[in-house]
């Protein structure tokens, strides 16, 4: 008998469900929390999983394995090919849907645009609308504490932040009027697009089979309504995009009095990129496709992972009342006189800070990513794991395409680095020197030694531009309101984006009881 040995044999992890799901069930419903911790707790930063048909993948959560994935060799270990294909499909050639150099051309155009400078333009956008989603919440508890879908509230403002400052566009005034078809489509994306996790898998066999029209046509024939639905979103997104793009070229061209009249004044983030882009040489310059790509890459990346946050925080602030009240004082006192805090003010409250550190810790919005090994390679550990034949592992030889999904949730939580507390939310530890656990883990993400805005030339590109914006709703709100749980089980469901729901309901929601705070 032929006994064939895969490289990845010695690694440990947990055993396979089914042939057929491998792991899948377990790695990927909305309750894996627990399972993706485990993983970590019981075999270390590297640990073998299998995925459906038994796919060796491995979930790695080791330092120096993920600055190699995600930073020094990022060109062996890219985005998986279904998830470039069925974003360029979904969103054109924005930052989602490009590889290698051409992602890498675009970095380097997208760039300065989220520069800190930029960042003070938007401050007073984030708070014109952080003013109107307080008055719109005022307007409903003024007569006393009522229960309110915050979900609901930090939705719409995330993309009414996103819209205004990033496309210089108006989505939703955050009255009582009805919803634009954009808002509503772009809001069912995620929850859509979720239904078809298998089959994006097969987007690289789909794009094959012919043109564009004809494409389209086979598509409008497969029997899925959330195959139908996402071209409707698709369609909508694209629309709007155009019309945006061609108003704002059209602007440019009348010169600066036309710039000034648009929402967002010529300071939002697609008016500075046309502006950088006619600017730029012929080698640089980014194609119209690739700006029109931007567009609707920035509301997907910007919408759910801000809205879903602020919601976290002001739920994990209302199970923490002294928390709360904590920062209440806080934010009170900054405000001496009746203005908004300037940007270098706003972004240096202490207590603010480790509120928002701490939640994104604990609680990444993108628990983990995805990558594959284009070819083979040695990847390195900090911290060896024990082998299955007992002997300790230093490296690790990867297969050409094997899967990885990058532990964000694992790396965050791993309390070698943190400390025993590290499950625990305590804004605490970020008032105060952090261990020598956590410098010396060297953990390659972007920000704050955490992996939740990721690492490398793919991180996150508006992780200050989120700071910002949410620490603006979040002065506004918690500076006006009370906020407490209501008798309600939450679910935080983990997906690509993790979003709440009431136990044993469908539709994503965060109730909270709400109060003036007098
Ligand atoms: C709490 C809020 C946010 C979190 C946790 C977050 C997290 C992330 C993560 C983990 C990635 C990497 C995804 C991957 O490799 O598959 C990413 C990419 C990205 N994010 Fe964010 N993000 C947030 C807010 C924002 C905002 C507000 C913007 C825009 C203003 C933004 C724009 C982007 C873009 C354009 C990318 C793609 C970057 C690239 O491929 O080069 N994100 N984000």
């Amino acid at each position: 008998q032929i006994v064939v040995r895969h490289p990845l044999d010695d690694i440990p992890g947990p055993p396979p469900q089914s042939y057929l799901w491998g792991n899948f069930k377990q790695i990927f419903n909305a309750q894996s929390w627990a399972f993706h911790q485990s993983l970590v707790d019981q075999y270390g930063g590297v640990a073998k999983i299998y995925g459906a048909f038994s796919d060796i993948q491995l979930y790695v959560s080791d330092p120096k394995a993920l600055h190699h994935i995600l930073v020094k060799d990022q060109y062996v270990f890219e985005e998986t090919n279904w998830f470039i294909q069925s974003n360029r499909m979904m969103f054109g050639m924005g930052l989602f849907g490009t590889l290698g150099e051409h992602h890498k051309k675009q970095r380097k155009m997208l760039n300065p645009v989220f520069s800190t400078n930029h960042l003070r333009d938007m401050l007073p956008i984030f708070y014109e609308i952080s003013h109107k989603l307080r008055n719109a919440i005022a307007s409903r508890v003024k007569d006393g504490p009522q229960e309110i879908d915050i979900l609901h509230w930090t939705t719409r403002t995330a993309l009414e932040l996103i819209g205004q400052s990033g496309l210089g566009y108006s989505f939703d005034t955050l009255g009582d009027g009805t919803a634009n078809e954009y808002s509503i489509a772009v809001k069912s994306l995620v929850p859509t697009i979720f239904q078809l996790s298998a089959l994006r898998r097969f987007m690289p066999i789909f794009v094959k089979l012919g043109p564009p029209k004809f494409r389209r046509l086979l598509m409008s024939l497969v029997p899925h309504k959330a195959v139908r639905r996402t071209q409707e979103i698709v369609d909508i997104m694209d629309r709007t995009s155009v019309e945006i793009f061609e108003r704002k070229r059209s602007a440019l061209q009348q010169g600066d009095e036309a710039v000034l009249q648009q929402v967002g004044r010529g300071k939002d983030i697609m008016s500075i990129l046309l502006k950088a882009n006619m600017a730029a040489t012929e080698e640089d310059r980014l194609q119209e496709s690739e700006l029109l790509g931007q567009m609707t890459t920035l509301i997907f990346a910007a919408m759910d992972t801000t809205s879903g946050a602020l919601a976290r925080i002001l739920s994990t602030l209302a199970e923490h009342p002294d928390v709360q009240d904590k920062l209440r004082k806080e934010l009170t006192e900054a405000r001496k006189s009746n203005d908004d805090l300037d940007y270098d003010d706003l972004s240096s409250l202490p207590y603010l800070d480790a509120v928002c550190r701490e939640t994104l810790r604990l609680y990444p919005p993108v628990p983990y990513v995805t990558r594959e090994a284009r070819r083979d390679i040695i990847i390195p550990l900090s911290t060896p794991i024990t082998g299955k034949n007992g002997t300790d592992i230093h490296e690790i030889h990867i297969p050409n395409g094997t899967s990885i999904m990058v532990g964000v949730l694992g790396a965050n939580r791993n309390s070698e680095i943190w400390g025993n507390d590290a499950c625990k939310w305590r804004p605490e530890r970020w008032l105060s020197p952090l261990p020598d656990s956590v410098k010396q883990a060297r953990m390659p993400g972007i920000y704050s030694n955490t992996m939740s805005f990721l690492a490398g030339g793919r991180a996150c590109i508006g992780f200050k531009f989120s700071q910002l914006e949410m620490k603006a709703v979040l002065f506004i709100l918690v500076e006006s309101f009370r906020f407490s749980s209501a008798d309600k089980e939450i679910m935080w469901n983990m997906g690509g984006i993790s979003s709440p729901s009431v136990k044993g309901q469908q539709e994503p929601q965060l109730p909270l009881i709400i109060s003036m705070v007098q």
